[in-house]
This record gives structure tokens, sequence and C-alpha cells, in this order.
């Protein structure tokens, strides 16, 4: 049996052997030479936690990213009455700061492959337990690869309540199948990242199809196009195993961008082919469909008259269901306002976001967006105004909500042609 109890500092008392793999070796040397952000500070305050950051790599722009995912940690804590967290790729450790101090965590592992971050690390976590006995700390740090950190505790069977695999620039793919193994898998919290822009935007089919199992082809709504080649990947990589997953939220950040996605893994039923296949968009018309298994010989468009249209192009398989778990967020929001962090007319990003999250996952929308800009070129008329043209959405029948991750852009049932029509309206009738 293993002992949770709080640990010296490294090298890892839970790891086979303690010795860590010089930096050659690391599979990925390419991440750990990739430029880093600079700040003239090396301290930071993020939620009131002053911390070192020095020649880590930190960006304060992932600080919404960070308030989401100890939003979610902490209502995991809350309903299961355990948190073991691991930071795999922990930078300056600020993450683990957080999941000891606002999550709660029971236990928090704080690995990053750098070891020159080993000192700024432990001080940093120092401030969390500070005033209690060495052998009371919460937390541990290590400086191996997270692959290997979470291989042997896999093979320990040293299991993980939430993994955050902050892998800022490299594919989280590369990490997914050693974070599945080394989670607990009655619900068990997997966070991962991708900052892989340019195959979401189609523009590296054959990197998208390696890293996540998916063809992408350039389509207006790419930027959902990354998160749910994101979700996909992983959906396919728990169905070998045997688990499935439920994207909490999914959240797209023009900073980077990055695309992050908190997925709950469960044993059981494997991937839903409902939600798991393709999707197609008509540069003619601007119609896009979801495409199950069983029609992919069978691709047409509302617009073409032959029964085979050359028109659409076709991504995936990627995830096709929800981004978001609608009742998750709502409980996420609640206690955002419970910590003070929005409410009271405050009217925060942080707020908008997840109230946004929200409307985006009502079940009538369909899974992309559809920008102004489009509809108004292809009515050649002037970007209607988004407000009125939700409204008129809205009268006509049809669902239609604001997107998080493009801010003149629509989520929507409605077709194209209809947009095409309420634009040239919403133009006769304020010329
Ligand atoms: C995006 S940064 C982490 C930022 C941090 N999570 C935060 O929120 O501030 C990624 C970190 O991963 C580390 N890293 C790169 N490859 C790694 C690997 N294979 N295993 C463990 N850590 C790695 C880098 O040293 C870098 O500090």
């Amino acid at each position: 049996m293993l002992n949770l109890a709080p640990k010296t500092l490294s090298p890892s008392p839970f790891l086979f052997n303690p010795i860590p793999i010089p930096f050659p070796q690391n599979p990925n040397p390419k991440f750990l030479t990739q430029s880093r952000p600079s700040f003239k500070s090396e301290y930071q305050t993020e939620r009131g936690h002053e911390f070192e950051t020095g020649d880590t790599f930190f960006w304060h722009e992932s600080a919404t990213g960070r308030d989401l995912s100890v939003l979610a940690a902490s209502l995991y804590k809350k309903s299961k009455s355990r948190l073991r967290v691991l930071d795999a790729l922990c930078g300056c450790g600020i993450r683990s700061l957080r999941y000891l101090v606002e999550a709660e965590a029971d236990f928090v592992l704080a690995n990053d492959a750098n070891e020159e971050y080993r000192r700024i690390i432990s001080e940093n976590l120092s401030r969390v337990d500070r005033g209690f006995g060495e052998n009371e700390r919460r937390w541990v740090v290590s400086h191996f690869d997270a692959n290997r950190v979470m291989a042997e505790r896999y093979l320990q069977r040293d299991f993980f309540d939430l993994i955050d695999v902050d892998s800022f620039g490299s594919d989280s793919s590369f990490f997914l199948r050693n974070a599945m193994n080394a989670l607990k898998l009655d619900g068990g919290l997997l966070y991962v990242t991708s900052t892989d822009g340019y195959s979401s935007g189609g523009h590296r089919p054959h990197h998208s199809l390696a890293a996540y199992g998916a063809y992408v082809r350039p389509m207006p709504f790419s930027n959902e196009v990354g998160l749910r080649m994101l979700i996909g990947g992983a959906v396919r990589e728990a169905s070998v195993l045997g688990y499935n997953v439920t994207p909490l939220f999914s959240y797209y950040s023009y900073h980077g961008p990055v695309f992050r996605v908190m997925l709950q893994l469960n044993r059981g039923k494997l991937v839903d082919d409902r939600y798991y296949g393709f999707i197609s968009y008509c540069h003619q018309c601007g119609n896009s469909d979801t495409i199950s298994w069983d029609k992919l010989g069978q691709i047409s468009c509302p617009c073409s008259d032959s029964k085979v249209s050359s028109y659409p192009v076709v991504s995936g398989p990627l995830w096709t269901g929800p981004l978001h778990d609608a009742a998750y967020v709502t409980e996420m929001l609640n206690l955002a306002e419970q910590w003070g962090w929005v409410g009271s007319g405050k009217g925060t990003d942080l707020e908008k976001l997840l109230k946004l999250m929200v409307d985006e996952s009502d079940p009538r929308l369909s899974f992309g967006y559809i920008k102004l800009d489009e509809v108004a070129s292809r009515a050649k008329v002037n970007s209607p105004p988004l407000m009125t043209m939700m409204s008129t959405i809205h009268k006509e029948g049809y669902a239609a909500s604001r997107s998080h991750i493009a801010s003149n852009a629509i989520k929507t049932n409605c077709p194209m042609t209809v947009c095409i029509r309420i634009a040239k309206n919403l133009q006769e009738c304020h010329s």
C-alpha cells in the first residue's frame, strides 16, 4: 500500500528509479528548448497568491485556463471527498499551488522535466503549508519526463484524481495513453492542452492525422474544430483502453492560440459513434453538417442538384457531441460566485465565459459557428449587428447563441440561406 502522507522534497520517493533523465534523452526536446515568454518581474500574483516565476515557462494569459481547472477540481473534491493531483508539466508550480490552496487537494505531485526549476517550484509550494512540519506537506516535486512519471505511477497502481497535462507547444496526444493509465477511472479528470492552430486550421492534415487521428481540412469554424480534434483524439485513445470520455468544458483562447479541454473518464461504454464522426462544410453554400460513419459514402449538400456533390469538404473523425457539460459549468459558475470571482455586477471575463459556455450547450445548437463576416460577404451586405441578428433568428424559430470562441460569430441551427436572407432584410430595413 502506498503512503499518501506528505513526503520530503524530490527526488520523489514514488519513483522506481530516482535518477533524473538528462535533457538530451527527453523524447520531446523541441518543447524544452523553445523560446519562453519573458517578464520584467520574476514575481507574479494570481488570485491573491504571490509566487516566483524566474526563468520558468509562465504565461499570465493562461490564468483563465487555471481558474477553470481549479473550479472543476474543487467540485470534484466536494463530490468525492478526495483529490490527488498530478501536475505533470508544472512550470513554476502555480497550478499545483492553486490546486492545493483553492481546490484543497489532499496531495499534489508537481513535476517538470526541467531540473533548473527545482528551487522555484519548491519555494512556491512552501508558501502553501507554511507552519506545517515537513512530514505534513501535501506536495512532492519531481523532475522527470511526464510520460515516465505517469507510467511509473500506473505500474505502482498509484492513481490520480486529476492529471493536468499543460503541454503548451507540443501535442498532448504524446502523453494521453500514460495519463489515462495513471488516472482513477471512476470519473477521474484529465485536463489537456493543444496549441496546434495549424492543424485545427486544416493547414497540415497529415500532422493532425498522425497526432489526433483526424484528417482536418480548412473550415471557417476551425477553432472549434481544434477543440473537437483534441477531444476526438482522447476519445479514440480512451476507447482503446476501454474507457469513455465526457467533456466537462472546452475552452479556446486566442492567446497562443490555446485549446484546453477538461475530460472526465469512466470505465464502461466505449466510443459513442453518435458523437464521434465527421464534419462537412460546403464552400459553395456555407452550410455544414455532421456525417455519421455509415453515411460516409453518400455525402451531398442541400445546395447540390446531383446526388454526390463535389463541394463539401470533410474533416474527421472528430468529437461531434457537446463541448461542455452545462450542469457542471453551472456549478463552476456558482462556485466562482461563492469565491467572489464573479457576480455582484462585476461582469468579469470569467463570468462572461462561463455563461457563454452554458449558452453554447443548448442541445438544439449545431456544432461550429457562423461568422457574421461570412454571412455579410455571401449576402453582399454590411456585417449585421450580432444581437439583432440573433434576436431575428430566434423570432424565426431557430436557436442561436454567441460563441466563446469567436466574438463576431453565432452558434445556431439556422441554415446559412436563412441567415443570408435575414442579413439582407436587416440591411434593407436600415437603408
Ligand atoms: C506550458 S509550460 C507549463 C506551464 C504551467 N503549467 C503553468 O500553468 O504555468 C510546460 C512545461 O513543461 C515542461 N516540459 C516539457 N517537456 C516535458 C516533459 N516531457 N515532461 C515533463 N515536463 C516537460 C517544460 O519545462 C515547461 O516548464
